[in-house]
């Protein structure tokens, strides 16, 4: 539904040249959920404003359902673009109109008769979860009923892709599952194409098919989640995945943790599973190896595209030598272990 060949994108500032993207080619599939996911400054923002060419590519092709885009008439592409809706990180709506207003604006620029705009903005509410909220104005409502009248007002066009630009980031945990719950419900039940950008692991975590990785303008690793978090290769990828495990460490460890091993301080450990490494009796084989005692303090395992992955810290008693052979035993493994301290 999307294809974007070898995407260039640089910006003139003063006698200064900005490469924001360079030769970025993705394929988003009809009715996926693509995710592409970077830091601050990657180039999310320029990359998913070059599929409607708010942003023109320097360089390279655009093509929506079949159409090169780059090469349309304005007034082609802007027919065109009525079929890409776009949600963004802080709404955009109207505030001097009420929430029906906001939605009915687009179908007011299409001249569709009254009757016709009434009954599809009664639609919509219902498939957003806002009809008690039909005459409010945006001013008294919350981030994540503003973000629904924003999905239902691009949703009036029956747009057959959408797009969204941080749509989750100015909200609560909540709220934002909220949100994407809603999202992948219109993927399903509308059979919308989603292609998002995000610098949040939990929102590919939680609803994407496929996702890809920005970096300084170049997207440097791509595939489906379940093939991403089974076997991430690049050294930002894996923090990515690892940002989005909330590691506890209680405070009374916190307390007595210290950075050099003294007298009889036993090592704390972080291990980062993906894939298989989550599915193998790890820490029972050191055990009987190394002869090694492990004290768990925190684990958690989570699920993402079918794939197991997770992060654990322990406390682990035993001689030095054999802390430093567990560790090369646990990196033969593919899991990332780092040391915390010593408690
Ligand atoms: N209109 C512009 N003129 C000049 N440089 C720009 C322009 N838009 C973006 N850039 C530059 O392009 C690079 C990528 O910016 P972009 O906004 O796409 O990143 P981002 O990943 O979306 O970041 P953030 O998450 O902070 O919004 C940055 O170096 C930015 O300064």
């Amino acid at each position: 539904m999307i294809e974007l060949k070898n995407i260039t994108k640089k910006f003139h500032q003063k006698n200064k040249e900005i490469t924001a993207l360079s030769e970025v080619s993705l394929t988003v599939p009809k009715g996926k959920i693509f995710g592409v996911i970077g830091a601050s400054g990657a180039g999310k923002s320029t990359l998913i404003r070059c599929v409607n060419l708010l942003e023109r590519p320097t360089s390279g092709e655009v093509i929506v359902d079949g159409r090169n885009l780059m090469a349309l008439s304005a007034a082609d592409l802007a027919k065109e673009r009525r079929q890409i809706g776009m949600i963004f990180q802080h709404f955009n709506l109207l505030s001097s109109r009420t929430v029906s207003e906001n939605i009915a604006f687009p179908l007011e620029l299409d001249k569709l008769p009254k009757q016709e705009i009434n009954t599809r903005v009664a639609e919509l509410l219902a498939l957003v979860g806002l009809e008690e909220k039909h005459n409010d104005y945006p001013a008294n409502l919350s981030g994540g009923q503003k973000q629904r009248v924003a999905i239902a007002r691009t949703l009036a066009s029956n747009p057959k892709v959408l797009l969204c630009d941080e749509a989750t980031s100015a909200l609560d945990p909540a709220t934002t599952k909220s949100i994407l719950d809603l999202l992948k419900d219109i993927n399903k039940r509308l059979d919308i194409t989603i292609l998002l950008i995000t610098h949040e692991m939990d929102v590919v975590k939680n609803i994407c098919d496929q996702v890809a990785v920005i970096s300084g303008g170049e997207l440097i690793e791509q595939g489906s989640v379940s093939e991403i978090f089974a076997h991430p290769k690049m050294e930002i990828t894996k923090e990515f995945i690892a940002s989005s495990l909330k590691i506890n460490i209680p405070v009374e460890y916190l307390e007595r943790l210290s950075a050099k091993k003294e007298g009889n301080k036993k090592p704390l450990l972080k291990l980062e599973f993906t894939g298989q490494s989550a599915d193998d009796p790890v820490l029972s084989e050191v055990s009987r190896l190394f002869e090694l005692d492990n004290n768990i303090i925190f684990a958690q395992i989570e699920y993402a595209g079918g794939v197991k992955f997770g992060a654990m810290v322990i406390e682990v008693s035993g001689t030095e030598g054999n802390h430093e052979k567990a560790i090369e035993f646990y990196n033969s493994k593919q899991i990332r272990v780092e040391v915390l301290g010593y408690v």
